[in-house]
């Protein structure tokens, strides 16, 4: 596993601005549609490349293109749609699997209420987007459904991370490589990441 926290410094501030208290949810989404973005960027940075005939104005040329199909992009419902604009800005003829999980508030398991995953996800990097990865419960669990459904290289993109997700996830799916905004200190007792952001998906759909 690779496991990537940038260092692009408009992450860091835009990160730093998510974590204010009273950030309206107008700008709780537009930050988080920016950050998918810069993230996405670096998750493709390392696509592989071919070269491929093209007949422009000036005659027959090789160009390089990207080698794989399109990824699948893996929004975890709810908070991760919040990403989905920002990563298909970047990647705007990615196929969308959709998966649905939460979180139960005592005992911290992740429980999947939807699923529907493409087709030919064999062939394709799926990019799982969510702005929190806190236990690694529902990374894991949406991982698990993946490879479940064929799916052989996984990359997850999270705002902010604890390193106590990091670790789960390291241990139960080493295969999986992560980009993450932030790498924040620690969790508290109720599994919410500190410093962090609060809940991501009640400021994004604005159910605080
Ligand atoms: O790493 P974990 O401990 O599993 O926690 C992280 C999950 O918790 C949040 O979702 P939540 O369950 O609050 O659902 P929501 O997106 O509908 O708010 C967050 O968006 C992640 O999906
Ligand atoms: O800090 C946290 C942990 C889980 N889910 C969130 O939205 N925030
Ligand atoms: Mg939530």
């Amino acid at each position: 596993m690779a496991i990537f926290e940038s260092t692009h410094p408009l992450v860091k501030h835009k990160v730093s601005l998510l974590r204010d208290i009273d950030i309206s949810v107008k700008a709780f989404r537009e930050l988080t549609k920016e950050v998918a973005v810069l993230l996405t960027v670096e998750a493709t940075q390392h696509f592989e490349l071919t070269q491929v005939p093209l007949t422009c104005w000036s005659g027959d040329i090789q160009v390089p293109m990207v080698a794989k199909p399109q990824p699948t992009l893996v929004p975890i419902l709810r908070a991760g749609l919040g990403m989905l604009d920002g990563a298909l800005t970047i990647l705007p003829c990615a196929k969308i699997s959709v998966v649905g999980l939460r979180r139960d508030e005592k005992t911290l398991d992740p429980e999947t209420y939807y699923e529907n995953i493409i087709n030919d996800i064999e062939s394709r990097t799926a990019i799982i987007i969510d702005p929190m990865l806190a236990t690694g419960g529902t990374a894991i669990s949406t991982i698990d459904l993946l490879k479940k459904s064929g799916c052989k290289h996984i990359v997850a993109l999270f705002l902010v991370a604890a390193p106590e997700g990091i670790q789960a996830l390291v241990d139960v799916h080493p295969d999986v490589d992560l980009i993450i905004g932030t790498i924040d200190e620690r969790l508290n007792e109720n599994g919410y990441i500190l410093p962090g952001l609060g809940d991501a998906g009640d400021k994004i759909f604005g159910t605080l």
